[in-house]
């Protein structure tokens, strides 16, 4: 099944635009689960699962843990156990075609990953490798959550800011790849609204609410698509570090599961505006 539909039947089938990023920092990690990022994760997921419609780890935390091996048996577990939910490997990768190969091969055949986010700033040749894959999702930096993100992103050129271009080249000029979807921070809901006018069926990743303090409304109001729906609203330390104790997992799921239904309940104020 392609990553789009996999995405689709999966907002459904748990009625959820959550994605809980899994970011396993050994300074922030609980006692009863230091040094076995493993077990960290797999409790965070085994106690998130049915809240979500996407899983995301970030593969720097295990890289820089020496736990590449436990991302590759992570990923392969939640495939496994929850079979219909998409798992988005973070790796922000970027590199001329004949290394985006490799990169492409390192998200999709060593770790398994359903989607890839990519960075698009060195162009259309860089981001093909990964479209080969064609049940594979390629998701776009375009506007990002962080606060720098305003330096090139923001920048006029050609009479529209970069971030509005990448959107225009994904939608338009690269839109026979239904692979596509775009990274829009929760934290800048008016340019969302910009993008969502630009790409109006791309699916949208959307970092920024929780610790980075986006508004879940005002996102939400930005970026659903018109089917109602259109984003993986991705929360990651506010979710897996709700709790320090022995019951950490059962923290992150209460977190979870009032993250889910703030969505869903924008959701439900967003659309009952429209009709
Ligand atoms: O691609 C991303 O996921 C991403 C893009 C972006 O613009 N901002 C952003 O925060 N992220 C990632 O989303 C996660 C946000 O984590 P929290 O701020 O803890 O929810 C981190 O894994 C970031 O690397």
């Amino acid at each position: 099944m392609k990553f789009t539909e996999m995405l689709e039947q999966r907002w459904r089938d748990a009625d959820s635009m959550l994605c809980v990023g899994l970011d396993p920092n050994p300074d922030r990690m609980p006692a009863s689960v230091q040094g076995r990022v493993g077990d960290f994760c797999r409790a965070i997921v085994e106690a998130t699962a049915d809240l979500v419609c996407a899983f995301k780890p970030q593969i720097a935390y295990f890289a820089a843990m020496r736990a590449l091996p436990e991302l590759e048996e992570l990923i392969a577990y939640i495939h496994e156990r929850h079979p219909g939910i998409p798992v988005i490997l973070d790796a922000k990768r970027g590199d001329i075609g004949s290394t985006a190969k490799a990169y492409a091969r390192e998200a999709f055949e060593i770790y398994g990953a359903d989607a890839v986010t990519v960075s698009p700033y060195m162009g259309f040749d860089t981001v093909e490798p990964y479209l080969e894959y064609e049940d594979r999702g390629v998701i776009l930096l375009c506007r990002t959550s962080n606060p720098g993100g305003r330096d090139i992103e923001m920048l006029q050129a050609g009479g529209r800011r970069v971030f509005e271009h990448v959107a225009a080249m994904a939608a338009q000029a690269w839109k026979d790849h239904d692979q596509l979807g775009l990274v829009v921070g929760a934290t800048f809901p008016e340019e969302m609204a910009g993008v969502r006018a630009i790409a109006p069926g791309m699916p949208f990743l959307v970092p920024g609410i929780g610790a980075q303090g986006g508004d879940i409304l005002a996102a939400v109001r930005a970026g659903l698509d018109r089917n109602g729906r259109g984003m993986i609203i991705n929360s990651s330390r506010a979710v897996i570090y709700a709790g320090s104790g022995p019951d950490f997992a059962q923290a992150a799921r209460r977190k979870a599961a009032e993250t889910r239904d703030a969505i869903r309940r924008a959701r439900s104020a967003v659309l009952g505006t429209r009709s």
